[in-house]
């Protein structure tokens, strides 16, 4: 198996097996032994469940068990498919986080909402880390840069997502881990974290039946080709 991109050993963190394959797939492989992480494998793909707690557990388990086998993780990836904002990113298309943003987190009140950050209780966003993210830009000159947001309910209203968008003019997509995967590689300094998107839907009026699945898994797939050094 080839090395992402420099790095020496690399965790990728999907939420769902469908996403978990089409990274494998990426990378040129069918499947991936449950004894990955003890084996060595330079790339190793995990797929921690829908939303940003168990994203932060299992990547926490996952950075832990390796440092504690004597090869640590030097990058972490959260990666998987996204709702798109109409305008800045098309249904297929590729995105990858300046920052993750947990965009709920935080407390309404009679002038709105407040995020941690305003509340003054912690962060409610994780940069991606520069030198990963100028890799990735260079990689993926293709790929639509911008905060990606994590929610823990998918927006599913024209109301909700006129309320997201208005907290978070600059957001190019929406998923449900990446801010954990995020605050979990935060306890790892020699990591570098990053998030990688591909569109699916778009953000907005619910319509499960217009998601485009297989194409947001090809473009998945096809992006972890290119950074394993596979091509096209
Ligand atoms: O049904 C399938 O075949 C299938 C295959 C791959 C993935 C899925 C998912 O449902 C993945 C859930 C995952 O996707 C992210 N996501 C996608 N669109 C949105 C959105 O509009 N808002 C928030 N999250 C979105 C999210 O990270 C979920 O964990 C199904």
């Amino acid at each position: 198996m080839r090395r992402f991109l420099g790095y020496e050993r690399a965790l990728i963190v999907t939420a769902v097996e469908a996403e978990r394959a089409a990274v494998l797939g990426g990378l040129g492989v069918d499947g991936q032994a449950p004894d990955a992480l003890e084996t060595g494998a330079p790339v190793v793909v995990v797929a921690c469940g829908v939303g940003p707690a168990a994203a932060a557990a299992v990547t926490s388990q996952f950075l832990t068990m390796a440092m504690q086998q004597g090869a640590p993780f030097d990058v972490v990836v959260s990666a998987g498919i996204a709702g798109g904002f109409a305008g800045r990113v098309e249904i297929g298309g590729l995105v990858v986080a300046t920052e993750s943003i947990a965009a709920d987190l935080g407390a309404e009140g009679p002038d709105g909402y407040q995020s941690v950050d305003d509340l003054g209780f912690g962060t409610s966003r994780h940069d991606a880390d520069p030198a990963l993210l100028r890799q990735l830009r260079q990689a993926l000159p293709e790929a639509v840069g911008g905060p990606v947001l994590t929610v823990s309910t998918v927006t599913g209203t024209a109301h909700s997502k006129e309320l997201i968008e208005k907290r978070h003019p600059d957001a190019v997509a929406e998923a449900m881990e990446g801010f954990g995967v995020a605050t979990a590689a935060r306890l790892w300094p020699a990591a570098a974290f990053g998030e990688i998107r591909s569109v699916s839907n778009a953000v907005g009026p619910r319509d499960r039946a217009a998601w485009r699945i297989p194409q947001a898994l090809a473009t998945l797939r096809e992006t972890f080709a290119i950074l394993t050094g596979r091509g096209l």
